[in-house]
């Protein structure tokens, strides 16, 4: 087959999984390796502020371009049309370099529509190619997402890939369970386990696994449909204080909603104010897993806030709201 590069297009992966499965651990190792390309990013986050690029590493020429006003399967689907177009103006224009393109979605994204744009807008369709859907599927809690969401199954169903994370923490006869009913959902996708997201590069792009005829079959409405499903039930808040947190207090605090609280979190991560503390302290979880690790140093003249993003079902918003406050240092 002939490369895309060679006639001209630019190659698209779109990188999908549950929310939490490890889609930014993955990009991170991406953008890390030495693979010599110019990677420009299009994060999509659920709820309306993200933390993700605060997670990220990232070089001074990465193009990370932010979309957090809307699920990029629905809502900002034009959006997404107008910054790929946007970015192929600015590349010909010689203001901006990169050699392909990655597309997180967000976790509860339905990768349908968002694979869909490479073949309806005519613009985007002469300039991009879709190289594959790349999916991932956390093998602690994915039987769990696979039962009760209907975006986690579409994920599965459009993968070309499936990279299993996790499998350190469930035992080896789970892993194969999980395996055999992804097998069961998509027999197309080769599957492969990833330990924080390490894979080799040549497994995750360029692997022109993207095939419309098979997509077809699973979906023949694929070209003509608009239409798609989102649990409502899934509600977001995002907590924002400037004041210096007590990180004792705080892990107390959360450990407590985790324990009461975690079977409906789907997602919690955020940026926090420590106070005293020069690095940013990234703090994220997916149900009962809980962690938090330094990130970024604060930039002088940045406004030291700290910002979660709760993700879940019947979450008491007020409840966390009043006991983040108490953790004030
Ligand atoms: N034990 C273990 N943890 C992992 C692995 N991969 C990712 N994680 C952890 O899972 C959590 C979620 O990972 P992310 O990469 O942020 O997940 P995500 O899919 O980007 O999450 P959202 O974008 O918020 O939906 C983080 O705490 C990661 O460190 C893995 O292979 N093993």
């Amino acid at each position: 087959m002939q490369p895309a590069a060679e006639k001209g297009l630019i190659p698209v992966t779109i990188l999908t999984g549950f929310l939490g499965a490890g889609k930014t651990t993955l990009l991170n190792r991406i953008l890390t390796e030495q693979h010599g390309e110019k990677i420009a990013v299009i994060e999509n986050e659920f709820g309306e502020s993200g933390v993700d690029n605060d997670i990220l590493v990232q070089d001074k020429e990465e193009q990370i371009i932010e979309m957090n006003n809307g699920c990029l399967c629905c809502t900002v689907r034009g959006d997404l049309v107008r910054i790929l177009k946007d970015l192929r103006r600015k590349k010909r224009g010689g203001e901006v370099k990169f050699d392909r393109v990655i597309i997180e979605t967000t976790g509860l994204a339905n990768p349908g529509p968002v694979a869909q744009t490479f073949f309806m807008d005519e613009d985007v369709h002469k300039d991009y190619l879709l190289d594959a859907i790349i999916t991932v599927v956390d093998a602690k809690h994915g039987q769990q997402t696979l039962d009760e969401h209907d975006e986690a199954r579409a994920q599965v169903g459009f993968a070309d890939r499936i990279l299993l994370s996790k499998t350190d923490l469930v035992a080896e006869d789970e892993t194969k369970a999980l395996m055999d009913r992804l097998r069961s959902m998509n027999p197309r996708a080769h599957q492969k386990k990833v330990h924080f997201g390490e894979a080799p590069i040549s497994e995750i792009l360029d692997i022109r696994g993207f095939n419309l005829n098979a997509i077809l079959e699973v979906s023949p409405e694929f070209l003509t449909s608009d239409h798609h499903e989102h649990d409502d039930d899934v509600k977001s808040f995002v907590w924002k204080d400037p004041r210096p947190l007590n990180m004792e207090k705080i892990e107390t605090f959360l450990s407590l909603m985790v324990q009461n609280y975690g079977e409906n979190l789907l997602r919690y991560k955020g940026v926090l104010n420590v106070k005293d503390e020069p690095k940013k302290m990234i703090f994220q979880g997916v149900h009962m897993l809980m962690g938090g690790t330094p990130g970024k140093p604060w930039e002088e003249g940045e406004t030291r806030e700290s910002v979660m993003v709760f993700i879940g079902k019947g979450i008491p918003r007020k409840l966390f709201e009043e006991g983040l406050a108490y953790c004030v240092a």
